[in-house]
């Protein structure tokens, strides 16, 4: 009997973000801008004004009335700076006006300086053809009150942020922060900063996730090593109830000494996902008394590329976010591939001039190519590549954060 066929990664892509689906968290709760970073929009921003609020000036130079324009020097009738609220334009004069200063009333174009030259008495005359409407920053050019600027699940940065702050927002409703629970297993796993025993390594999945989910906007509740035993398992995982999710690494693929998936089985229920993806095959899909848990394959790498292209976004859906996929672009092969795999692979690469160049070293257990590289590059199941061939290039940084 042949082996039951692998999962392609868009299909368990798909199966979490309807399990995160069937899951949101919708609590939301009202943040200051400066703590936003990160976070996503539980209700769309909303403009309350106009932006710009009332038409401007885009150049230091003279508003004027084109009507008024005959050819003849114009007198200056006043100095209009930014953060000023200018007076009307008395007609048959120009006002002097400064970039992002309000446009006098009566006015309806601006010329640049470079296009006027100040006579002696102080008059002043343009040297070009003018046009309605020039150089004006029209009210309501960017924005228009009532307008929705973002739409609800929108994931906030630094850019958005100053959007809110453009439109006045001192705080914005939020998704509050999702909890996930820590959970590394394996007898040989050590924390850093104590000394290596025989048969030990230290734990570095611990370190990498934490970083990772703080990043993706998550509170991580640190639930150590899982020790090797049913009870103790099992009296830690009940200890976890006030979590969205429970995220573990290790222990996943056929070891003898599984306990979470005892315990998953007997109080929850549990799927093991075999992945074509590699770095990643086993994945664990489950709840424990209702609460989600996903547990990633140990080895360093594939803990990487799974939490990177199913996790994440797992996360990113159950907060109400739309686009939880990073973005990917086709570059051309730097290398060739001649050996069609059943799964796909995600090769720990950098750009060179262009090109996706893989690390020579790609094995499961090593992360430090993964420290070296700058993505991701997909080679599909059962693909073989020439040199210059495209290939899908997925940033790290697109996943980082
Ligand atoms: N007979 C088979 N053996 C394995 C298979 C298989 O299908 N049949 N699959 C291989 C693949 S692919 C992977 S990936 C791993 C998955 O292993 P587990 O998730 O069960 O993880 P462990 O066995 O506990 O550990 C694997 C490897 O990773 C190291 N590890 C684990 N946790 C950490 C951590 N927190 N920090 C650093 N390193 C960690 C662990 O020491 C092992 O070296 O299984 C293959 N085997
Ligand atoms: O999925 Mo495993 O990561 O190939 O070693």
């Amino acid at each position: 009997m042949s082996p039951p066929a692998l999962m392609p990664v868009e299909a368990a892509l798909e199966r979490l973000l309807r399990l995160a689906e069937a899951a949101p968290i919708e609590d939301s709760e009202r943040v200051a801008l400066e703590a936003a970073d990160g976070r996503v929009l539980a209700e769309p921003l909303v403009a309350g004004l106009d932006l710009p609020p009332w038409p401007n000036s885009a150049m230091d130079g003279y508003a004027l009335r084109l009507a008024d324009w005959t050819g003849e020097p114009l007198a200056v009738s006043q100095r209009i700076f930014a953060g000023q609220a200018p007076g009307p334009l008395q007609p048959g004069t120009c006002a002097r006006i400064f970039t992002g200063a309000p446009l006098p009333e009566g006015a309806d174009c601006v010329e640049m300086q470079e296009n006027a030259e100040v006579l002696a008495d102080g008059r002043v005359r343009f040297t070009e053809a003018l046009r309605p409407r020039r150089n004006i920053r029209e009210q309501g050019h960017e924005v228009r009150r009532g307008e929705t600027v973002l739409a609800v699940g929108t994931r906030l940065g630094p850019i958005e942020l100053g959007l809110a702050a453009s439109l006045g927002a001192a705080e914005l409703p939020l998704r509050r922060r999702p909890r996930v629970a820590l959970l590394s297993t394996g007898d040989e796993l050590i924390e850093p900063g104590r000394p290596l025993g025989p048969g030990q390594i230290y734990n570095s999945n611990r370190t990498l996730l934490k970083a990772w989910l703080e990043r993706a906007g998550c509170v991580v509740t640190d639930a150590g090593i899982l020790p090797d035993d049913l009870e103790l398992t099992r009296a830690r995982l009940g200890e976890l109830d006030a979590v969205d999710l429970i995220l573990s690494t290790g222990g996943v693929s056929v070891g003898e000494a599984d306990f979470l998936g005892q315990v998953l089985r007997e109080a929850g229920e549990l799927a093991l996902w075999k992945l074509a993806i590699k770095p990643g095959k086993p994945l664990t899909v489950g709840h424990f008394r209702g609460v989600p848990v996903i547990g990633l394959p140990g080895n360093p790498a594939a803990t990487l590329v799974t939490f990177a292209l199913l996790v994440r976004p797992y996360l990113l859906r159950r907060l109400g976010v739309a686009e939880v996929e990073p973005l990917a672009f086709a570059v051309p092969a730097g290398f060739a591939w001649n050996k069609p795999g059943e799964r796909r692979q995600y090769l720990r690469a950098r750009l060179d001039q262009g090109r996706a160049m893989p690390h020579p070293d790609q094995s499961s257990a090593v992360l430090r190519s993964a420290a070296w590289a700058e993505g991701l590059v997909e080679v599909r199941e059962g693909a073989t590549l020439a040199e210059g061939d495209p290939v899908r290039f997925i940033p790290l940084s697109e996943m980082l954060g």
